[in-house]
């Protein structure tokens, strides 16, 4: 089910504690899952304390933080749900084709979650908005992959 707008400013409160790190989680996603690092051919192969520091890097991780943070802003409103449906659906014709599987997406999102729920303030309610939204992303990501 889409969620309702106190849900969404549930998920777009805690987000707002952790937008702005991008760097930090993307390297925590690599640094649980090294074969997600391997499927980018800038950074495959490479230590992570050799990249973390890098201009690419913090391109790339600002790239992925922008998209979340973009359909977090949308999230709540009947009206735009079309257009998180539009982005998503485009994430993941772009993914499908550089061979992301589904488990990849599935650890992404284990690992973002983790590192979220150790940097806001992670009560029961705001957990369960956090899963409800990344449940309605998934099932539209997993239909394109
Ligand atoms: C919800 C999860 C994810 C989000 C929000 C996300 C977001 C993005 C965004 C916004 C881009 C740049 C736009 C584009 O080229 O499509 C991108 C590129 C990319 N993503 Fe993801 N991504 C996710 C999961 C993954 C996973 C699980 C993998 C690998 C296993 C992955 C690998 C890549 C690669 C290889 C690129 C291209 C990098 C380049 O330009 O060299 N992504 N991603």
């Amino acid at each position: 089910a889409p969620l309702s707008a106190d849900q969404a400013n549930l998920v777009k409160g805690a987000w707002d504690k952790v937008k702005h790190s991008e760097v930090d989680i993307l390297a925590a996603i690599f640094s649980a899952h090294p074969d997600i690092q391997a499927k980018f051919p800038k950074f495959a192969g490479k230590e992570l304390s050799a990249i973390k520091g890098s201009a690419d890097f913090a391109l790339h991780a600002t790239r992925i933080v922008s998209f979340i943070s973009e359909v977090i802003s949308l999230a709540g409103n009947p009206s735009t749900a079309p257009a998180i449906e539009t982005l998503v659906t485009e994430l993941a014709n772009n993914h499908k084709n550089r061979g992301v599987t589904k488990d990849q997406f599935t650890e992404f999102r284990n690992s973002l979650t983790d590192y979220v729920s150790h940097h806001a303030s992670w009560g029961d309610n705001v957990a369960s908005a956090w899963n409800q939204a990344f449940d309605n992303i998934f099932q539209t990501v997993f239909s394109h992959l």
